[in-house]
C-alpha cells in the first residue's frame, strides 16, 4: 500500500513573493498557491505570473503543489485553468463548487487543453449548495482527487458563529468526510483563523482527526508543526500496527481468520487499518 501524507496544507497568496519563496523550506506536506480570495482583483494577473514562475523554478522538494484558481464564473477563472494545465503541479483547487456540473465544465477545459490525466482537481466545499451536493461533487470525475473544506465561507453563508466546538459546522464537516470516503478521495479540514491561539489550533486538529479528515488547511507557517503532529500516527499506533502485521502473518500461516493482539480481537479489516498506519509512517520516515 502506498500513501502520500497530506497532513498540513498551507495556503499562501500568489501575490506574496516572499511567501512563495519561504515555502520552499517549510515543513508543510502541501502548498496551496492561491489566486482566489487572498488576492485582490488588482493583483490577479501579477499573482498568476508569480505562481507560474515559482512552480516552473521548482525547488519545493517533496511538497505537493496545488494552485487554487479563481471561480469559473469570474473574469480570471478560465485563464487560470488554462495557464496551469501543463505545469508541474499536483492539482487545481476549485473554489466554491456548488455542483458536479461545475467540475465537468473544468474537466472539459482541461481536455481541450490536452492536460495530462495526472493533473487532478480538488473541490472546495464551502457553500450550502455545495454541501448538499457533496456526494455528486466528490464522484464527479476521475480527476477529482480531494475535497477541501472552506469553513470561513461556509460559516458566513450558514450564518453560524466560529465557536471552539464548531457546532454549527459539524453536519457539513461529517457530510464531506462521508462523501469523500464513499468516493475514495481525500478530504481536508478548514483553516483555524486565530494565529495566536495554539491551544485552539491543537483542539481543532484533534477534532479534525476524530472526524476523519486526512489533514488540515493552514494560513501561517507557525501552524504547521502542531498540525503535522496531530495528523501523524503516534508512536503507540505504529507499534501496535507492527504487532498486528506480525500476528496476522502468523495467523495466516496457521490458516486462521482471527487473532488476538494485546488481548483485542484482530480481523482482516483491522489489518487493513494497521497497514495504512504503517504506510503513512514509512512514507514519512523515507522522507526524513
Ligand atoms: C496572515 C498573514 C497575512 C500574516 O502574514 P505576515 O504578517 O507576513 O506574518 P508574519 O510576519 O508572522 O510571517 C512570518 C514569516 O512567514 C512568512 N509567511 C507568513 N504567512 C505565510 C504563508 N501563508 N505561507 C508562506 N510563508 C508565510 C512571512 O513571509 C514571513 O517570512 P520572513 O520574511 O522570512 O520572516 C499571512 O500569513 C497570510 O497571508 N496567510 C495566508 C492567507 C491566505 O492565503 N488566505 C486564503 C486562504 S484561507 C481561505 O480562503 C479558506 C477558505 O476558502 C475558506 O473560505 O475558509
Ligand atoms: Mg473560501
Amino acid at each position: 500500500m502506498s500513501v502520500t501524507p497530506r497532513r498540513s496544507l498551507l495556503y499562501m497568496p500568489g501575490s506574496n513573493a516572499r511567501a512563495l519563496e519561504k515555502a520552499r523550506g517549510l515543513d508543510a506536506d502541501v502548498l496551496i498557491l492561491d489566486l482566489e480570495d487572498a488576492v485582490s482583483p488588482g493583483q490577479k494577473e501579477l499573482a498568476r505570473q508569480q505562481v507560474l514562475s515559482a512552480v516552473q523554478a521548482g525547488g519545493y522538494g517533496h511538497r505537493e503543489l496545488v494552485v487554487r484558481v479563481n471561480g469559473f464564473d469570474t473574469p480570471w477563472g478560465r485563464a487560470d485553468i488554462e495557464a496551469f494545465a501543463h505545469q508541474p503541479i499536483s492539482a487545481l483547487c476549485l473554489p466554491k463548487v456548488d455542483s458536479a456540473a461545475e467540475v465537468h465544465a473544468v474537466v472539459q477545459v482541461l481536455q481541450q487543453a490536452g492536460a495530462a490525466s495526472a493533473l487532478k482537481l480538488w473541490a472546495m466545499a464551502e457553500t450550502p449548495r455545495g454541501i448538499l451536493n457533496i456526494d455528486d461533487v466528490a464522484g464527479a470525475d476521475p480527476r477529482l482527487d480531494a475535497i477541501v473544506l472552506g469553513t470561513s465561507d461556509l460559516a458566513k453563508d450558514l450564518r453560524v458563529p466560529h465557536t471552539a466546538d464548531r457546532l454549527g459546522l459539524l453536519a457539513s464537516l461529517s457530510a464531506s468526510v462521508l462523501a469523500a470516503r464513499a468516493n475514495g478521495v481525500d478530504v481536508f479540514d478548514g483553516v483555524h483563523l486565530d494565529l495566536e491561539d495554539d491551544e485552539g489550533l491543537a483542539r481543532a486538529c484533534r477534532q479534525g482527526v476524530e472526524l476523519g479528515f486526512d489533514g488540515k488547511t493552514l494560513i501561517h507557517p507557525r501552524q504547521i508543526a502542531a498540525t503535522n503532529e496531530a495528523f501523524s500516527p503516534s508512536a503507540e499506533a505504529v507499534s501496535r500496527a507492527e504487532r498486528i502485521r506480525e500476528a496476522w502473518k502468523q495467523a495466516e500461516a496457521e490458516g486462521k481468520g482471527v487473532v488476538l493482539v494485546d488481548g483485542k480481537l484482530v480481523e482482516s479489516l483491522h489489518v487493513e487499518e494497521a497497514m495504512r498506519v504503517l504506510a503513512i509512517h514509512e512514507a514519512l520516515s523515507a522522507r526524513d
